[in-house]
């Protein structure tokens, strides 16, 4: 008996929007109906911090250092290829980056080797709605954010708690001006109905991306987006307000920072994300010994400044506490 292809999602969105939080969600419904579920991640740093939201038992590959549609394409094919053989898989959830062209994700996983293993499912696009409604980001940006939602099979306008009912219909109005053909669901924290995945939302996805693959040729586009992205380690605990003020004041456009850092006035290892002017700390219980670090991914950023930023943080701290 021939194997079932397996099934490909692609979780499109920019930076900071909320894949990695649409996509722990996704995982705990998979769980639920018994698929089984395999997550490819593509971080834009040298070291991962959403992957450690993956639970333990669902195999997972990380694509480090560079962006699926540019400089690691052949790595997916690749990493996908692996996960295949490895596993007995129902679907896979590639996680791109947030300067990621869906198509250019697409490309990737639509190699000759892969094309009897592997149907392409559909692309999942997230968008922060404050970022999209503000609309501030530079042109090419915007064009970005456009593009993710104009291929989108389902768009999830997520973070919903962060803008008036009245500003949300705006928001929904203009997406579907881009895209009239996808699903689009307001979220908070990638919280999706389950009858998008399973219900009806899934014959409109499966017409959404054929539509889309037909597209494909024409609309293959390469973005020389000149984001950067460096870490830096913080070894010695900060202030949480101290540290806000300063992730306010970086000089160039910092879209998005994450990682993992000590505070002053409570122990223990805490999980941040920052995006869009927005700080979240989570206390981060782990076993093993992480390095504490800052990721940070943006445009304009200078990392010898934002190294001193960092020292002088922790050096604040020792005097006070000396
Ligand atoms: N207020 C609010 N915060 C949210 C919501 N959804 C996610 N977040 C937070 O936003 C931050 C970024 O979310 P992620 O899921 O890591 O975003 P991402 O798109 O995976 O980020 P990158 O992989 O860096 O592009 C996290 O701190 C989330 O907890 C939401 O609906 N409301």
């Amino acid at each position: 008996m021939e194997n079932k292809p397996v099934e490909i999602f692609i979780l499109s969105g920019f930076l900071g929007s909320g894949k990695s939080t649409l996509l722990k969600e996704l995982i705990q419904l998979e769980k639920k109906v018994g698929r089984r579920i395999g997550v490819l991640m593509n971080e834009l740093g040298d070291i991962s911090i959403d992957s450690s939201i993956i639970p333990a038992d669902i195999p997972l590959k990380e694509m480090l250092n560079g962006c699926i549609c540019c400089t690691i394409q052949g790595e997916l094919s690749l990493q996908l290829n692996s996960i295949l053989e490895e596993y007995d898989l129902d679907a896979i959830y590639i996680e791109a980056t947030g300067v990621a062209h869906p198509l250019e994700i697409m490309d990737a996983c639509t190699h000759p080797k892969l094309a009897n293993k592997v149907v392409m499912k559909a692309i999942l696009t997230v968008v922060n709605a404050k970022q999209w409604h503000e609309n501030r980001l530079s042109i090419k940006l915007k064009k970005l954010l456009a593009e993710q939602v104009k291929y989108a099979d389902m768009i999830l306008i997520n973070k919903i708690d962060q803008v008036s009912q009245t500003e949300l219909e705006l928001i929904r109005e203009s997406i579907g001006q881009v895209n009239a053909k996808a699903i689009i669901s307001s979220v908070q924290f990638g919280k999706i109905h389950p009858s998008l995945l399973y219900g009806e939302g899934q014959q409109q996805m499966e017409t959404a991306t054929k539509l889309l693959e037909n597209d494909h040729h024409e609309s293959h586009v390469h973005h020389h987006l000149h984001v950067r992205t460096f870490s830096v380690p913080v070894n010695q605990p900060i202030d949480r307000i101290q540290f806000t003020h300063w992730l306010e004041r970086i000089q160039g456009q910092l879209y998005r920072a994450k990682g993992f850092i000590y505070l002053t006035e409570t122990p223990g290892l805490f999980l941040f994300n920052y995006a869009y002017g927005d700080l979240i700390l989570e206390r981060y219980p782990t076993e093993k010994p992480l390095q504490p670090v800052l990721v940070c991914i943006g445009e304009n950023l200078e990392r010898e400044s934002i190294e001193q930023g960092i020292s002088h943080l922790q050096q604040s701290q020792t005097k006070m506490t000396l």
